[in-house]
């Protein structure tokens, strides 16, 4: 089992150790604050509850975490070490020298938000693996890292620590040549700048420039950043044509970004009015709950369209576990029931077993050689009749799976029946008898499944048949 330090165990430090724990690593968390138990708890809980949402497959079992009294016995045998600790050169400093006594070998990232490498690494002897791997809150739910190795860095710990950073499902960024704050913070800073002197100079509150974004250019933003979103706004002419139009603006007063305004106790009280106005009715964790709901569903659209962080989720769905197919019955599906999927009742909506059932079946014709080939070739099944009963409500969060019996496999036909599980206990939520024909896509009519495929169907439901009835 690979192990992960986790240094630092605040808002970032938290999220890390939900990333690695939930992918089946083991991880030892060093924080000398009483109360860093706890808040890591709270962080987990809710990351145990929105990480597996957003995949099709179930993720592997968690790893172990320890909490230690030590920075040493933290990073003591670490495969990866990763630092969260406040953004303070001097403490950082502090921390890698402990670190390197203790464990000099392991790739070292650090969540910094605007520090460079050459800055971390000053007076650190192993510097070389140290690298900065800057994450986004949440951690456990948002993939960007931005990687800067920096100068000097040494390329094999950099090329080990990408790879681990694939490995969970983020998403290195590798950023050639440093900068103070890295890419993302260098337009975060400047729209929060921005930001400040809008509300200052009473143009807009803290609900208006919420709305401003999340209304408009936040949507764009998630699925086609900016150069893609504006090479469009210059229409037929693209990108030339934007820059034409618009360029000149940028010599306009439309910006104040160099300048910051100054943060007085009026302006902070202010800020603060507004927010408190805007979102002091829920609570953080409240807040939390709302911002990963929204997260998961907009992550789970572009996972369905194969656009942007939802392309990199399928990627990483494909390096986890897959159900037992050899079981009998066959294990068809094992997954976590996602948020979009439960309507106002609060339950699985039914229209969703339709999905459910409909992958199970997908799962049982491609152990038996019905691959993207044998479709290309022209044949495939079509299902012709579902009939589902629906007998206990399964829940946002809840892990289950399907269990699969071919009960009939007849040259064109094909009788399956499904149930599917919670996990927990047991408990039947519902039950599916399936009728499916084998087709030819040319003619659209039914007709005999390939040799193979017709004598591996064969084999399995004499199995299957077997272990029902002995
Ligand atoms: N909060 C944010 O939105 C983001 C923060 N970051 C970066 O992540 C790092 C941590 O920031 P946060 O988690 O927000 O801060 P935080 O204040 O929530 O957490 C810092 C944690 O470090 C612990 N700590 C202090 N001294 C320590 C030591 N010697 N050894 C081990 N732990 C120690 C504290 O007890 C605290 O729990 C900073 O470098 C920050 O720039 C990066 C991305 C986003
Ligand atoms: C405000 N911040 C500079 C700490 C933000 C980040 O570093 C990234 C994020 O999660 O927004």
């Amino acid at each position: 089992m690979k192990k992960a330090a986790i240094i630092g165990g605040g808002v970032i430090g938290g999220g890390w150790v939900a990333r690695f724990l939930l992918n089946g690593w083991d991880v030892a968390v060093y924080d000398p604050d009483p109360e860093a138990e706890r808040k890591i708890g709270e962080v987990l809980t809710q990351a145990r509850w929105a990480l597996p949402m957003l995949y099709d497959r179930a993720l592997p079992s968690e790893g172990q975490l320890t909490f230690v009294h030590s920075l040493a016995e933290a990073v003591m045998g670490a495969d990866y070490i990763q630092e969260s600790v406040p953004e303070r050169l001097d403490l950082k400093h502090k921390v890698y020298a402990e670190i390197e006594e203790a464990n000099s070998k392991a790739p070292l990232g650090s969540s910094t938000s605007g520090f460079k490498p050459s800055e971390l690494r000053a007076g650190i002897e192993s510097g070389g693996r140290l690298f900065v791997a800057h994450p986004f809150n949440p951690v456990y739910l948002l993939p960007l890292i931005e990687v800067v190795p920096g100068e000097d860095a040494d390329s094999s710990a950099i090329v080990q620590a990408r790879e681990t950073l694939a490995s969970v499902g983020l998403y290195p960024l590798e950023v050639k040549k440093e900068i103070d704050a890295h890419i993302a913070d260098r337009f975060l800073e400047a729209v929060w700048r921005e930001a400040l002197w809008l509300v200052k100079d009473d143009i807009a509150t803290t609900q208006e420039i919420d709305d401003a974004i999340r209304y408009g250019f936040g949507l764009r933003w998630a699925q086609m950043g900016l150069f893609e979103t504006y090479r469009i706004a210059g229409g037929e002419g693209g990108m030339a044509h934007f820059i034409a139009q618009f360029g000149p603006c940028l010599e306009w007063p439309w910006t104040k970004l160099m300048d910051v305004p100054e943060l007085t106790d009026e302006l902070i009280r202010k800020i603060g009015d507004q927010s408190d106005a805007q979102s002091g009715h829920l609570s953080i964790r409240q807040l939390e709950r709302l911002r990963d709901t929204n997260l998961i569903s907009i992550m789970r659209a572009l996972k369905a369209r194969g656009n942007a962080a939802g392309a990199l989720i399928s990627q990483h769905e494909e390096t986890l576990p897959r159900p037992d197919h050899s079981a009998v019955p066959m294990i068809t599906i094992r997954r976590v029931i996602p948020i979009d999927w439960t309507d106002y009742n609060g339950h699985m909506n039914e229209s969703r077993y339709g999905q459910v059932y409909s992958d199970a079946a997908d799962a049982v014709i491609e152990a038996c050689g019905v691959n993207a080939d044998y479709v290309a070739s022209g044949l495939s099944y079509f299902t012709v009749e579902n009939n589902i009963k629906y007998l206990a409500e399964a829940h946002a969060g809840d892990t289950c799976h399907v269990a699969t019996r071919i009960l009939l496999a007849e040259g064109k036909k094909l009788k399956l029946h499904h149930e599917m599980r919670r996990d927990s206990d047991g408990q039947v939520y519902s039950t599916c008898t399936q009728f499916l024909l084998h087709v030819s896509l040319e003619t659209r009519k039914t007709c005999p499944p390939r040799d193979d495929v017709a004598q591996h169907m064969a084999n399995l439901a004499a199995a299957h048949a077997k272990a029902e009835h002995g």
